[in-house]
């Protein structure tokens, strides 16, 4: 078997090549039909577009994604040429929930806001959406969700409409897939309309996908203070991204939300995992991230570890310092770790958390 592999997939390199007879690591943007045509399947991030001009007259039959996100692949396409493909569900959902408390925890150290007497709008409550949730309650925060999908499945009295959020909500973060068409539509689900029907100038977070939000719209209410503030992972047109309001965001960073190594880890073996079904192989391997160079957090105060652990301010000053070094960033991106692998003492006590 021969599988063409993102070379920016951590932790693969030993497995992959139990497994397959033939393995080739290229950047993803750099798959070309040339390269794929003899494969049998294919291990991707979303920088690999997989449509007709890629796979057309090619041998793959698989391919894995190793993420949440699929809006890169045409699945229309791949049903017709009968092309299995898998996403990793979950696998970076803690992640991104990390982003989301250390970015609200700064929210509340930096500018000022009560989270407790806060209301957040969730828009889309699935693997994410409903961690955030989780952090949101610990905060103290009321939390509300808008999830259309699931409330035509679910007919729970869980879900509000987006105009309730719009109206209520002193934050609003997204957690939607990226769909461009269809019942359920995404692109520019935040546009001009959505943002003159905001009633409490909220802050407004998006770690979803870029589209998912009209950037004109979005700079149009944050220059005439419809919103009082953003925070602002994914980007419209990535990594040629809008420096206006770069430079007008709280927080602005390289698409890094889910790039913790533990989510990194997980979508690895997810992939692993779908191709062995696939081809029913039967090998066994142990994926797992590096120990963090310092496993023992000493902190003041709760709100100080988390922030030791993960703080995105890094992350946006880097990027807002070089724009230009989006892909770069992500790429190089250093050793981010998820809580559970620390031990947090907090002095002068000592306690653990
Ligand atoms: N920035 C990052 O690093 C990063 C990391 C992980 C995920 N993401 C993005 O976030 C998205 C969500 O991730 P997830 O793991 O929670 O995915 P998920 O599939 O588990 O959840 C998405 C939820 O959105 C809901 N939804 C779909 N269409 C909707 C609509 N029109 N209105 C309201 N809700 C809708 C779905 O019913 C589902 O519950 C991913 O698709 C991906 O694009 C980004
Ligand atoms: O969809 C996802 O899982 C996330 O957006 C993920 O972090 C994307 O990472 P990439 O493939 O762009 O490295």
């Amino acid at each position: 078997m021969k599988v063409i592999v993102d070379d920016k997939i951590p932790y693969i390199k030993e497995a992959i090549e139990k497994i397959a007879d033939q393995v080739i690591f290229a950047p993803g943007k750099d798959f070309t039909p040339a390269l794929v045509k003899n494969a049998d399947a294919l291990i991707i991030r979303t920088r690999t577009h997989c449509n007709r001009e890629l796979l057309e007259g090619s041998k793959v039959r698989f391919i894995a994604t190793a993420t949440i996100g699929f809006d890169h692949i045409d699945t229309q396409y791949c049903q017709e040429a009968g092309i299995t493909w898998t996403n990793a569900p979950g696998c970076n959902s803690a992640s991104v929930a990390q982003y989301l408390q250390s970015s609200l925890l700064l929210l509340e150290l930096l500018k000022g806001k009560k989270l407790s007497e806060m209301i957040i709008g969730i828009i889309g409550a699935g693997n994410v959406g409903s961690k955030v949730a989780q952090v949101a309650h610990e905060l103290g925060m009321q939390v509300l969700l808008n999830d259309l999908p699931r409330q035509d499945k679910e007919e729970s009295s869980t879900f509000c409409p987006l105009k309730t959020l719009a109206e209520k909500c002193d934050i609003l973060t997204f957690h939607v897939p990226l769909y461009k068409e269809g019942k359920y539509k995404t692109f520019h689900l935040a546009d001009n309309r959505f943002f003159h029907s905001l009633k409490r100038c909220p802050i407004i977070i998006n770690t979803s996908r870029g589209e998912v939000i009209d950037t004109q719209a979005l700079l149009n209410a944050l220059e005439t203070g419809t919103i009082s503030d953003a925070v602002i992972d994914v980007w419209e047109n990535e990594p040629e991204i809008n420096t206006t309001l770069l430079n007008k965001v709280f927080l602005g960073t390289p698409h890094i939300a889910g790039y913790s190594a533990d989510g990194k880890a997980n979508a690895t073996r997810m992939s692993l995992d779908a191709l062995c079904r696939f081809f029913h192989i039967k090998t066994d391997y142990q994926i797992t991230p590096p120990q963090p160079e310092k496993p023992v957090i000493t902190a003041k105060t709760a709100t100080e570890a988390y922030l030791q652990i993960y703080d995105p301010q890094k992350d946006s000053e880097a990027l807002k310092e070089h724009p230009e070094l989006f892909e770069k960033l992500r790429g190089c991106y250093p050793l981010r770790r998820e809580k559970e692998a620390y031990s947090i003492r907090l002095h002068p006590l000592h306690q653990k958390v």
